[in-house]
């Protein structure tokens, strides 16, 4: 299976490598002194489970790949729209384009720029990021890709695909409620990045002071209204549910937004509290804490050199 990976970074260089190591055909889209690096002394895995792939196929000039099987979408998503732009050499009548990016919106921007019946939805649970050009740093051992139709069916690329990541190690899952599941997550990262980078701490201290808790919550529970309101089938109660993984994680664990906050890289949070801004917008559904996170966090989302 001919694998390409936009953007090979903690996402994807992570998953790549490992999907490369199950046997599988992966070429890797990437830029700058990682693409340098990755060349000459291929791609590193530091973490729970190292690994050196010492040659790896990479390169920044996508035309070159030629048609994949499977497109994985993993660049940061405020480089969403030049990655669709770049991929188009990738797609062929036969490929499927699945992205592992965070949030909802992510979808809606594919579907815009090719025919649906060649989308996957995709989930992707690491904490991974790059240490240095070539090297991908994992923290804790939780990695896990789900995906499926939007449809619900079990289709024969998705258990391709299945076993591809399994054969590398992943631990994979193909969903028949894909959508349900990117909302499942999306729920939990809003919570969680929306209150780790404004108040500049793990989840720790967060869940255990009375008042920081039932911010989190409040949080949560707009993604929940607002999910619902679009017509996915969350439970009510469904922010409650989250809550308790937010009390099952380890105290010191953050989230992406929060360390990119700290590295005064470009910030997310258009995407994350801010698109649950535009979706409750689109069915009336105010969405007030969310709003004041996306607000409180815009003189840092373009990065620290703008605030
Ligand atoms: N890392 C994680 O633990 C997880 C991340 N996610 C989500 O995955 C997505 C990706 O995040 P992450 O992997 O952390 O981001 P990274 O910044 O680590 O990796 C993205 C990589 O893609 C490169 N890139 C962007 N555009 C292009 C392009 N046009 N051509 C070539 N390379 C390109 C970036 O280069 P440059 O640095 O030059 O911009 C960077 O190397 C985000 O939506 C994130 O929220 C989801 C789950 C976990
Ligand atoms: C919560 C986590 C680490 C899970 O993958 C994540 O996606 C993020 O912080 O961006």
């Amino acid at each position: 299976m001919r694998i390409a990976i936009m953007g090979s970074g903690g996402l994807g260089g992570y998953f790549g490598a490992r999907l490369a190591q199950g046997g599988a055909d992966v070429h890797f889209i990437a830029r700058g002194r990682h693409l340098e690096a990755m060349r000459s002394e291929g791609l590193r895995i530091e973490g729970p489970e190292p690994m050196h792939l010492p040659k790896v196929n990479v390169t920044d000039r996508v035309a070159d790949v030629g048609v994949a099987d499977v497109v994985m979408l993993c660049v940061k998503l405020w480089d969403t729209e030049q990655a669709i732009a770049q991929i188009r050499p990738l797609v062929g009548p036969g490929t499927t384009i699945v992205s592992f990016q965070n949030g909802v919106l992510k979808d809606q921007y594919l579907r815009a720029a090719f025919d649906a019946r060649q989308l996957m939805g995709g989930v992707g649970y690491v904490a991974t990021t790059i240490a240095a050009p070539g090297v991908i740093r994992q923290t804790g051992p939780m990695q896990r890709l789900v995906f499926g139709e939007f449809d619900g069916s079990r289709s024969a690329r998705g258990e391709a695909l299945l076993a591809a990541c399994l054969a590398g190690g992943i631990k994979a899952e193909l969903s028949q409620q894909i959508l349900r599941d990117i909302w499942e997550k999306f729920v939990f990262l809003v919570g969680l990045s929306g209150t780790t980078t404004t108040m500049r701490r793990t989840i720790g201290p967060i869940r255990s002071n009375p008042q920081t808790r039932a911010f989190l919550l409040d949080v949560m529970r707009e993604v929940v209204a607002v999910g619902r309101a679009h017509g996915v089938p969350l439970p009510e109660d469904y922010a409650e549910v989250r809550l308790q993984l937010a009390d099952d994680v380890s105290p010191d664990m953050t989230s992406s937004m929060h360390h990119d906050l700290e590295r005064g890289n470009r910030l997310e949070v258009r995407w994350l509290a801010g698109g649950v801004v535009e979706l409750g917008q689109a069915k009336g559904v105010p969405a007030p804490l969310n709003r004041a996170i996306a607000d409180i966090l815009a003189l840092h989302a373009e990065g620290g050199a703008h605030a």
